[in-house]
């Protein structure tokens, strides 16, 4: 397998960046953090600008002091890097922008190629729920912002099969595929990236990669945090389009997806396609839906609102790898522990040893903290008997050699270098939705559960016989 030249220079073409949805939390906790750390580290053009934008009044100033708000709450601080010179960058278009009218937008976006020089590279980032993309799109070729440029949709690319192929057209009407970039952020952390790296570079884990040695496949997203500052956006999506549909089938898929022919960005990502189309349509019997109580409490969540806050399905991948094992997705809101882990369970041998710990080996992949490999494995517990336990060896990515790359700072910096490895194909994107269709005509009763659980009872049940890995 041959090894990509991957580009990790800064890109000499100067760049105008427009950012939608730039008063939003992607914007304010992941994208905007992200950039300022790629001034820090040096992987922005020499000559760059960033215009915000969304529906409200907003100014220049206000924004630049958004965006120093919110490095202090998330980091980097601005004291670590060139905030002076980062934020004379910035400049906003609030009032909207939308196909019948443009807003201060196109007059920003002029005033920001005029400082930049006439060939800046136009990257469009739309930050905004999925219902907004349509319209966005048809106003940045209304006011001849199309040509040329890049541009970045953020998950999920449509809300139901119907939705992703009237975006899907117009999308492919206004631009070339290559300048579109469909981001799903999992795909970048690092132990993601390893789901490949390690899996293709070791043949102690190649080797069990398949039905044979894995009884079941977990993917486990769980987080403490609840929806109090996106109610309006959460409570029209739900934990399965936030979620499940998105990254943890992006996730699935790239546990799924069989030897790509080299690492090259398509050949990467064919085969992750590739994966997806041997999903089996998901059974509306095997999810479980569920709401925190005091969900609907919440300022802008309805009354009466059915949304899940938590959603667990058990999918079956049809290919000859993987037929007859469960891949079991779980993701939500309010739950026992904030863990993002892909865990691999492994099957127990056949004898001599009978009375093995319920806790099976396992190869895991944590993404926190700069991501963790695992290995976990039954062994001899210490003193004079021979009693079994389990025991887990960890390799924390962050003592590797090199600089940890988070995952926005790796895609954005992808999208200014034109590296489209890490993004989501057209296709494994339509055969998600394909997927989920039975579901969504019939999904099933949403079960309340409390905070700080991992869900309603019936989650437990789509593990059986064996238990979630992570409890
Ligand atoms: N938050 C997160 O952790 C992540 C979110 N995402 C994705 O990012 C997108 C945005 O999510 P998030 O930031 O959380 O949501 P928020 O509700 O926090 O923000 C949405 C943003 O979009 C703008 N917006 C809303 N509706 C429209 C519209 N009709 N036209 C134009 N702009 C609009 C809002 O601006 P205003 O109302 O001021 O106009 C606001 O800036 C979603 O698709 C989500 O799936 C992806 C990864 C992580
Ligand atoms: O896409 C989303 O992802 C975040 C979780 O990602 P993280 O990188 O912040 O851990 C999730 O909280 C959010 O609901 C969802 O829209």
């Amino acid at each position: 397998m041959s090894q990509p030249v991957r580009e990790t220079r800064p890109p000499a073409q100067p760049t105008v960046f427009v950012m939608y949805g730039a008063t939003g939390d992607l914007a304010r906790r992941l994208v905007l953090p992200a950039f300022f750390e790629l001034a820090r580290q040096g992987l922005l053009p020499e000559q760059w600008r960033l215009v915000g934008t969304s529906r409200g009044d907003e100014d220049t100033a206000w924004f630049r002091d958004h965006v120093r708000e919110a490095l202090e709450e998330f980091g980097p601080q601005p004291g670590e890097g060139p905030w002076e010179d980062f934020s004379a960058r910035l400049s906003y278009a609030g009032g909207g922008f939308s196909a019948d009218d443009a807003g201060s937008l196109p007059a920003r976006v002029a005033e920001a190629r005029d400082a930049v020089g006439a060939d800046a590279q136009l990257v469009h980032y739309l930050a905004v729920p999925p219902g907004a993309a349509l319209g966005i799109t048809r106003a940045i070729e209304a006011h001849g912002l199309a040509e040329g440029c890049r541009i970045v949709y953020e998950k999920p690319y449509g809300t139901d099969l119907a939705s992703f192929e009237e975006l899907d057209a117009e999308v492919q009407r206004v631009f070339d595929e290559s300048q579109v970039f469909r981001i799903d952020h999992f795909l970048a952390f690092e132990a993601v990236r390893n789901l490949v790296g390690a899996r293709f570079a070791n043949t102690l884990l190649g080797a069990v990669w398949n039905r044979e040695h894995v009884e079941q496949v977990q993917i486990d997203i769980a987080e403490t945090l609840d929806v109090a500052q996106r109610a309006d956006f959460y409570d029209a999506t739900g934990a399965f389009l936030d979620m499940i549909v998105t990254h943890l089938f992006q996730l699935a898929a790239t546990v799924a997806m069989e030897t790509p022919a080299d690492l090259s960005a398509d050949a990467v990502r064919a085969a992750r396609d590739a994966a997806l189309a041997d999903f089996r349509a998901v059974d509306p019997a095997e999810v479980v839906l569920g709401q925190f109580e005091g969900y609907r409490d919440i300022d802008g969540v309805a009354d009466d609102s059915s949304t899940d806050t938590l959603a667990a399905v058990r999918l079956w991948v049809d290919s000859e790898r993987w037929r007859g094992v469960p891949f079991l997705l779980r993701s939500g809101k309010k739950m026992a522990a904030d863990e993002q882990r892909i865990t691999l369970l492994l099957r127990r041998p056949e004898g001599p040893l009978t009375e093995l710990p319920e806790r099976p080996s396992a190869l895991s992949f944590s993404l926190l903290e700069g991501g963790r490999i695992e290995v976990a494995l039954i062994v001899k517990a210490l003193g004079v008997g021979e009693e079994l336990t389990t025991g887990t060896a960890a390799l924390p990515l962050p003592s590797l050699p090199g600089t940890d790359a988070p995952p926005y700072v790796k895609l954005i910096h992808d999208v200014l270098t034109g590296d489209r490895a890490l993004f989501t194909g057209v296709e494994g994107l339509r055969n998600a939705w394909q997927a989920i269709e039975p579901f969504q005509q019939a999904r099933p009763e949403v079960l309340p559960y409390a905070e700080g659980t991992w869900g309603p009872d019936a989650v437990e049940e789509l593990a059986a016989p064996r238990q979630w890995f992570l409890r």
